[in-house]
């Protein structure tokens, strides 16, 4: 088997005397489309933060593309993985040429004096043309919409040919349609990229992508449950982990979350 892309063994994490993560594993290889699931607070941001080498763990170990995060310099490590952030600190109007642009040279802004090369240039627009944004390049960040700038990032997180990608709540602020068109963007990959592994971090399961192909259910900074997506997303798992009776369907690799009713005596049924 190939060497893991994530490997997180027996993790805790703990901030100010207060525990965190309580002994987090899970393996992710290549590929695999990963969603990580859980209500407020479980440790979903934490979680991802050593994914993306931001983080060390308090104990147990994370191996990130081989790497052993406290042996490793992080910065290195960095250039290797795409972040999707829907809160981009930029503050420049850039248009979305030039911030899909910076996921090349890994900064916010577009550094003073700094120009593409010819094959990044091409790279950039086979991006923008994948991601529906090739005809809006020169829309300028402030101008667009939730669901543009969901794409964009994507886009500025491929562009460094990353190996893991990371979502964070990429729905987040969506209406109907662009979520949509996002989770649809976001199947396509699998195609246009498939060597790429993918984490994603949602509250809703209506958020995950067709091509979800596994997934960890934390509470309270513990994992409920973690492998292949319909093994680990049942109505069992799920109710545990949102503390709440919550009957959980799968349609066309969809799914759907809804209160469980307490089953109510029929009142046409005679006795
Ligand atoms: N630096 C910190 N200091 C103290 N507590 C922290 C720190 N970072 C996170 N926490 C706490 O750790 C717990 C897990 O936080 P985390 O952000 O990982 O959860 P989450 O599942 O991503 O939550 P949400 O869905 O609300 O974004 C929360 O109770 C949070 O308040």
């Amino acid at each position: 088997m190939n060497t893991p892309v994530l490997a997180l063994a027996d993790v805790t994490y703990r901030r100010e005397r207060k525990m965190i993560l309580h002994g987090v594993s899970f393996t992710v290889h290549q590929g695999e489309h990963w969603a990580l699931l859980g209500p407020n607070g479980s440790g979903k941001s934490t979680v991802l933060g050593f994914c993306g080498a931001v983080t060390h763990p308090t104990s147990g170990t994370v191996h990130v593309l081989g790497e052993q995060l406290g042996r490793v310099e992080l910065q290195a490590l960095r250039r290797s993985i795409g972040h999707v952030n829907p809160r981009h600190p930029l503050t420049s109007p850039l248009t979305i040429r030039e911030i899909v642009l910076t996921g090349i040279t890994g900064t916010i802004e577009t550094p003073l004096r700094w120009q593409p090369q010819p094959d990044e240039a091409d790279r950039v627009d086979a991006l923008l043309d994948t991601l529906g944004l090739l005809r809006i390049a020169e829309d300028r960040w402030p101008t667009l919409s939730q669901g543009e700038r969901g794409r964009t990032l994507i886009a500025r997180a491929l562009a460094c040919a990353p190996r893991l990608l990371l979502l964070d709540e990429p729905s987040t602020g969506l209406d109907l349609a662009a979520r949509e068109y996002l989770l649809e963007t976001i199947d396509l990959l699998d195609e246009t990229h498939s060597e790429i592994t993918s984490v994603l971090v949602t509250h809703h399961l209506e958020e995950l992508p067709r091509t979800t192909t596994h997934a960890v259910l934390l509470a309270k900074g513990r994992v409920v449950a973690a492998g292949p997506a319909e093994t680990v997303i049942t109505t069992d798992n799920v109710s545990t982990a949102f503390a709440h009776p919550i009957e959980v369907h799968r349609h066309d690799a969809r799914w759907t979350a809804r209160t469980r009713r307490a089953t109510r005596p029929d009142p046409a049924a005679t006795h």
